[in-house]
C-alpha cells in the first residue's frame, strides 16, 4: 500500500496549475500503475477548451458544478456532485465552472506524470522517462512502451506463480 498526502504533492511535482484550475496529482506513472489520479480544483466561472488526443480521462464531481461541452456536436452537459463524465474519444470538449467553481477527481490513462498543462490546442504530452510526446504517433508509441513494460510484469508474475 502507498499513502501520498496533500502536504507532499508540491515538493514532488506533483501540484500542476493551469489559467483556470489546479491538478494534484496524488498517483502517477512513476507509482507503476496504468491510470494516474488526480483532484481537480476549477475556478469558478470559467471556461477551459480540452483535447486530449493523448489520453482518456474519467472525471466524477464532488463540489459544485460545471457544464460540459461537446465541441463536435454543440451538446452540453450541466452536471454537480455526484455525476461524472468520461472522454473515451478524444473528445475535443470545452468545461465550464459554476458560480461555485467546480472539484472533480480525474482518472487518466496512460497515467500523467506530474508535470502536464495543456498546449494550445488543449493537448497534454505524454511523458515518461524518456521524453515528452505531443505528437499522437510518439504518444502512442510512449504508451505502447510502458503497456509492454506493465505486460512485462504481469508475465514475470505470472511464471512466478506457475513456478511455485
Ligand atoms: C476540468 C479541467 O479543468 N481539467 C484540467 C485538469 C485535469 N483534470 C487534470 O487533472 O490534469
Amino acid at each position: 500500500m502507498k499513502i501520498r498526502r496533500l502536504s507532499e504533492l508540491g515538493d514532488l511535482g506533483l501540484w500542476a496549475k493551469g489559467p483556470n484550475w489546479e491538478s494534484r496529482r496524488y498517483f502517477v506513472r512513476k507509482d507503476g500503475t496504468s491510470f494516474s489520479l488526480h483532484d481537480t480544483h476549477v475556478a469558478p466561472n470559467t471556461q477551459t477548451n480540452i483535447h486530449y488526443a493523448n489520453h482518456i480521462e474519467a472525471c466524477l464531481i464532488y463540489s459544485g458544478s460545471c457544464t460540459v461541452t461537446d465541441k463536435q456536436t454543440g451538446e452540453a452537459h450541466a452536471l454537480g456532485a455526484g455525476e461524472a463524465y468520461l472522454l473515451d474519444q478524444h473528445d475535443r470538449h470545452s468545461v465550464t465552472a459554476g458560480p461555485d467553481g467546480c472539484k472533480l477527481v480525474c482518472v487518466f490513462t496512460p497515467p500523467c506524470d506530474g508535470r502536464e498543462v495543456h498546449n494550445e490546442k488543449g493537448i497534454y504530452p505524454v511523458i515518461t522517462e524518456k521524453g515528452v510526446y505531443y505528437e499522437r504517433a510518439d504518444a502512442l508509441q510512449a504508451e505502447i512502451d510502458m503497456l509492454e513494460a506493465l505486460v512485462k510484469d504481469k508475465k514475470e508474475e505470472l511464471l512466478r506463480i506457475k513456478g511455485a
